[in-house]
């Protein structure tokens, strides 16, 4: 995959992350187990600490330990609760064994969030057959075998639930993503289907759509296509992670009991106006690339 490091840092720290102010009360998630799949990633950090923080053991999940024990290790210097669990989400056996790891471990699941993922940008005409499936499997498989596993878990133990799953704005032709717009719809449709057929289980499925939310893995573009994000929405600046985190909250907790096979778009009103060139603006468009 080709990187293109920048500079500065991007989104927020630890240290913010730990002090940065809420609109929830503290104690909002008492005794909640959160399962956050892509937690020490940008946007799933911010939501392990943001539910950390309302109360919850956040259970943070990804494939490099190293990064998640990180993560537990600051949680825990604030008396947060958090475990890390090693696991690849493209794994449905593994993904089971996580499930039952967690439900071992604390008893009970009240929430998953699904903010693993990731793409790379290319002109759709280009993609390789292999590119095409690593988006695919691992944003709509793999958030699905997540949902799956915990949705049974539930159904077992006859315990209420709630999904988000982090996924894209999918109403634009966002130029350079149509694999992560595939399988990005995908989870959407399925999250409203199955929003239906687990209402009798007690469990609620909803999706939040992120515009440009600053984080590591902008690293994936140019610098160029990432400056050029402010102008993606009529806010004229990029998202932070703290606003996906607190959209999410909203959505898994008890704030949304009669909310559920929605998406909640979080983007500063880009899917109104504003222009988003992950691989520059070809000139057709009126831009530089050719
Ligand atoms: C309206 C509102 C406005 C909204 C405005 C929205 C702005 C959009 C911003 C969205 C931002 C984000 O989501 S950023 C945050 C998300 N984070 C990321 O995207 C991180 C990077 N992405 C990932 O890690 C991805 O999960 C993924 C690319 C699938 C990697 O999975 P894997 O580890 O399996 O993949 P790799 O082994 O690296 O690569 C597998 C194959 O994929 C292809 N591949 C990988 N990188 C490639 C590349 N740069 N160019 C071509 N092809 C590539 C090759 O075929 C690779 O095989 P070989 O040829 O054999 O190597
Ligand atoms: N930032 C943005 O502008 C936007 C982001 N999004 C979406 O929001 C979600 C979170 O994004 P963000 O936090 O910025 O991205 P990051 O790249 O910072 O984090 C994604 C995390 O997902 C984990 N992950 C990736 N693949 C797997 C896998 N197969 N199994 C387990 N974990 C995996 C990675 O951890 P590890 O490497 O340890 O496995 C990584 O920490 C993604 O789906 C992203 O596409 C949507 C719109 C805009």
């Amino acid at each position: 995959m080709t990187e293109h490091p920048s500079p500065s840092k991007l989104g927020l720290t630890d240290a913010e992350l730990a002090v940065h102010p809420t609109v929830f009360a503290n104690d909002v998630l008492k005794d909640q187990v959160i399962v956050v799949s892509g937690g020490a990633g940008g946007i799933g950090r911010a939501i392990a600490w943001l539910f950390a923080r309302l109360g919850a053991h956040v259970a943070v999940v990804g494939r490099d330990g190293s990064k998640l024990d990180a993560l537990v290790a600051q949680l825990a210097e604030r008396h947060l609760k958090a475990s890390a669990h090693v696991a690849d989400i493209r794994e449905p056996d593994a993904v089971n064994l996580l499930f039952d790891a967690i439900w071992a471990a604390q008893g009970r699941v009240d929430s998953l969030v699904n903010s693993a993922g990731g793409q790379f940008p290319q002109p759709a005409i280009d993609f390789s057959v292999k590119g095409w499936n690593a988006v695919i499997n691992t944003n709509l498989n793999g958030t699905w075998y997540m949902m799956q596993a915990a949705a049974q878990h539930w159904r077992n133990h006859k315990h209420p639930g709630s999904i988000v799953n982090i996924v894209v704005v999918t109403t634009h032709g966002l130029y350079g993503i149509a694999h992560t717009i595939a399988a990005r719809s995908g989870v959407i449709g399925l999250s409203r289907a199955v929003a239906v057929e687990w209402a009798p289980l007690n469990i609620r499925v909803n999706c939040v759509a992120p515009g440009a939310i600053e984080t590591e893995g902008w690293n994936v573009y140019t610098p160029e296509a990432r400056a050029a994000y402010p102008r993606s929405n009529p806010m004229m600046r990029v998202g932070s992670p703290w606003e996906v985190a607190e959209a999410t909250a909203f959505l898994a907790g008890p704030s949304a009991k009669f909310i559920t096979g929605e998406t909640l778009t979080v983007d500063g009103g880009g899917q109104l106006w504003g222009e988003t060139w992950t691989t520059g603006k070809p000139a057709y468009f009126g831009g530089d690339d050719k």
